[in-house]
């Protein structure tokens, strides 16, 4: 089974947030994008994401005749996907929609095209179910802003073909990411269920009157957030072992995971809960606009970005060791 992975056409449905910042990457790449959405305005929206994430693309280095000319948006799901040779679909996290939308999706596309899903965690084998040829279909879970973050978790169906999986992963390195192979297929795959955890807490201290959203925030990034963009949790503390390292670690700090210090239900989202969240992370933002905040977050993105590469490389590493 062969599936294309030397692409010049990439196909985006669903143009929000993350659709948004596919078009983007995959425009970096010199490709030529085609992209749908049915919300009204949508064209005009894309348009103004993409000249948002421009700046920060070009200061990463753009391929050989990428532009933002090169995204034609289209009035038809199928006219998106005919003439793809991949398409990503990031259309609203509802099982029931997005399994409508990729039986019309796959009826439509190539047959050799891959198809991508960007769910947070919804399961392949469920929203699979009525495409043609569900052997070429996979999730390809990226991360906000999808443009400049590598990450991509990328997770078969009962359906899908292991050669699928490795013809997507070649397209997503191709587009410079870092795919991570989700073996077993379950819900909220590996990160978001991390992240998950961390949210689910968040709130719970806020709902607890322990902190604001703004005090959360700094214990996470002037702490654990800096030295996340370099090392993960296992080797993280694997130092905080010191010489005798994890085994020392989990003998000394893993009682504590019994006392226990977390919830694991989430917290009710009562009114008042939502109205703490909304109005404290209002007061964080200021006067700054969501835009204006999405150009400093990159900037801070691409400044860790080169920091991470140029430090690994003194060290003998490469950026994905
Ligand atoms: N926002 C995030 O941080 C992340 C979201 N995702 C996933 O990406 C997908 C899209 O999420 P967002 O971009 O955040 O949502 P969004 O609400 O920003 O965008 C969704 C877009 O889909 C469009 N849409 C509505 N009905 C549609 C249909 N039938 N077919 C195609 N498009 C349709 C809407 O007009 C909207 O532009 C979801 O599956 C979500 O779980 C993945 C990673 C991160
Ligand atoms: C909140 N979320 C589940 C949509 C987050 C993601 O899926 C990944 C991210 O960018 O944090």
């Amino acid at each position: 089974m062969t599936f294309i992975t030397n692409i010049k056409t990439f196909a985006a449905l669903g143009s929000g947030v993350i659709g948004s910042g596919w078009v983007a990457r995959a425009l970096a790449h010199g490709l030529d994008v085609v992209a749908w959405d049915p919300a009204p305005g949508a064209e005009a929206a894309l348009r103004q994401r993409v000249a948002n994430a421009w700046g920060a693309l070009e200061q990463q280095g753009l391929a050989p005749g990428a532009s933002p000319q090169r995204l034609r948006f289209v009035s038809t799901i199928e006219e998106c996907v005919k003439d793809a040779d991949f398409i990503q679909e990031s259309a609203p996290e509802r099982l029931e929609l997005k399994l409508e939308l990729h039986s019309k999706i796959s009826a439509a596309a190539k047959p050799d095209a891959l198809i991508g899903s960007s769910t947070s965690g919804l399961l392949p084998s469920e929203f699979y179910e009525g495409s043609t040829h569900p052997q070429r279909c996979v999730v390809g879970h990226p991360f906000n802003p999808v443009y400049l973050l590598p990450l991509v978790e990328v997770v078969g169906g009962q359906h899908t073909a292991p050669e699928a999986i490795q013809a997507a992963i070649q397209v997503y390195e191709s587009l410079g990411m870092r795919p991570l192979h989700v073996r077993k297929e379950v819900p909220g795959f590996i990160a978001d269920r991390l992240l998950e955890a961390l949210w689910r807490e968040a709130l719970h201290l806020v709902n607890d009157g322990v902190a604001t959203t703004g005090e959360i925030d700094d214990a996470i990034r002037f702490g654990a957030g800096l030295r996340w963009s370099f090392m993960g949790t296992f080797l993280t503390y694997t130092l905080a072992g010191g010489d005798a390292g994890m085994r020392h670690f989990m003998a000394q700090f893993g009682p504590a995971l019994q006392l226990p210090w977390t919830y694991l239900p989430a917290p009710e989202l009562t009114d008042k809960l939502i109205d703490d969240v909304v109005e404290g992370t209002a007061e964080q933002l200021g006067s700054h606009s969501i835009s204006a905040l999405e150009r400093y977050r990159d900037d801070c993105l691409l400044a860790v970005l080169e920091a991470v590469k140029t430090t690994k490389a003194k060290h003998g590493m490469h950026f994905h060791d």
